[in-house]
């Protein structure tokens, strides 16, 4: 998507209303996360990386066309299949213009720090979106490490990285729980030389660290009795290329465990689910709420363990859901406040300050749509509070009544899922955003229910 590629006037409203049970066995496109670092990597390993299961949706795009631009050979080769000749650490050359980032936050970061520790000037920029998203979060480690900016206020995009060479290695703590973050001062350590840590008092996926030790580099971690994580790679090694084959990606696999579980009758096998445990919150919790989700063939893809989820319809009862699994779900919370919506009793979750700087304020966004569509929430400053309806379906949203997406791809998935549980459905304003993450996701939500 370019920056202006989303405009009101070309917007794709959809209806999304109860269809009967969903049944069957689907493969969800490959996690976003990995594809993005799959990509990154192999364009900073010297020769070539070969990936399957590529997530080909538009942030992932985002990051190969970057790459391009900064001199890595990026070509697809079938669906999903993808490889990347490389330019070695501490070659990317300037791009030629700015670097659109479309929607996509982790495009961004991620290749703010890899630009820090480069001697280029790269200009970002990105849809109304993401121009909201605060980078200063990047902006001060990777300030730290030698590189300066010119952002717009509030650390926010368009903004330009001027990166430092020779960049100096910093011992930094994390003050907000973010991988994002943690994986631009690694991917900045690259080419910095000596040691640079980063402390993690709160463990967020752990994506770039299995794959930075996959490519070869020189990175320990260490966990302490407490849980604080102590991350620490030494920079200036060259990074050899991989054969990575991406497993299904449990961000995506969320609207369909929650659309089976609220919609009566269901019965879904969704294959080649990652299930890192700093992903995998959310099977967690739904089971907590008597979710029937059985993880069948557990196994390891690339490194990363996958089960095949076989999901059915479930009587949800509301619970409190400890903070503390956040991070592991993070993207997670919208499609959770949809199955809260459904189950009986009270959902509670707190510590979710996080969600209100992604794509969209994902408390507010989420506490309006779902009020909108029939449903008992309140919003708090860290969470929602939802009072479900014991299964009945909600009501749906009234004639004239959109659901304002805001160009948030996670809200109109799990507010389309709302509507299957729903007597009037639920209309969602524009369905272009979903494939920034999950192009697929309809016509495989139709091959369900057909
Ligand atoms: O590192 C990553 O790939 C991501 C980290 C998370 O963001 P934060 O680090 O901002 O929490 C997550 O929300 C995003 O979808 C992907
Ligand atoms: C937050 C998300 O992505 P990003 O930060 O990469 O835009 C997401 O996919 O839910």
């Amino acid at each position: 998507m370019t920056s202006s590629a989303h405009d009101a006037a070309s917007a794709t409203p959809r209806r999304f209303t109860a269809q009967g049970p969903l049944k069957g066995r689907i493969r969800v496109p490959g996690d976003k996360s990995i594809s993005h670092r799959s990509i990154m990597l192999g364009a900073l390993a010297v020769g070539e990386t070969k990936v399957t299961g590529l997530l080909e949706g538009e942030d992932v795009l985002a990051t190969a066309a970057a790459m391009r631009a900064m001199g890595a050979t990026v070509e697809r080769t079938g669906e999903g299949a993808w490889t990347v000749n490389g330019v070695g650490v501490g070659a990317l050359l300037q791009p030629q213009g700015p670097l659109d980032m479309g929607n996509s936050g982790t495009s961004t970061r991620l290749l703010m720090g890899l630009v820090a520790s480069h001697p280029i000037n790269v200009s970002f920029t990105g849809d109304d979106s993401l121009s909201k998203r605060p980078m200063n979060r990047v902006i001060t480690p990777l300030s730290q490490m030698g590189a300066s900016f010119e952002a717009s206020e509030g650390g926010r995009l368009p903004l330009i990285v001027r990166g430092a060479s020779p960049a100096v290695p910093i011992t930094y703590t994390l003050p907000v729980a973010s991988a994002q973050v943690k994986s631009a001062i690694l991917l900045a350590g690259l080419n910095t030389p000596g040691k640079t840590t980063v402390i993690e008092p709160v463990p967020t996926r752990d994506h770039s660290e299995r794959m930075l030790k996959g490519f070869g580099a020189n990175l320990e971690v260490e966990t302490q009795p407490d849980g604080t994580r102590i991350i620490t790679l030494t920079g200036e090694a060259e990074l050899k290329p991989q054969t990575i084959e991406v497993p299904g990606d449990p961000s995506s696999a969320a609207f369909f465990l929650v659309a089976a579980l609220i919609t009566p009758g269901s019965d879904v096998v969704i294959e080649n689910v990652g299930l890192n445990p700093t992903r995998a919150g959310l099977v967690d919790v739904l089971i907590a709420m008597g979710g029937q989700i059985e993880k069948l063939d557990e196994r390891d893809v690339g490194g990363e363990p996958v089960a095949d989820l076989h999901v059915r319809h479930s009587a949800l009862k509301g619970i409190e859901v400890d903070p503390t699994v956040a991070p592991s779900m993070i993207d997670e919370f919208p499609a959770l406040f949809v199955a809260a919506s459904l189950a009986e009793g009270v959902t509670t979750t707190s510590g979710l300050d996080e969600l209100r700087v992604k794509e969209s304020d994902r408390l507010a966004v989420m506490a309006s749509a779902l009020t909108a569509a029939g449903a008992t929430l309140e919003e708090r400053e860290d969470g929602l509070v939802i009072t479900g309806t014991g299964g009945r379906p909600l009501p749906g949203t009234r004639a004239g009544i959109e659901i304002a997406t805001h160009l948030d791809h996670r809200i109109a998935m799990s507010m389309a899922v709302a509507g299957l549980a729903s007597q009037e459905g639920v209309l969602v304003d524009d369905t272009r955003p979903i494939a920034t993450s999950f192009p697929v996701f309809e016509s495989m939500l139709e091959g369900l229910v057909a």
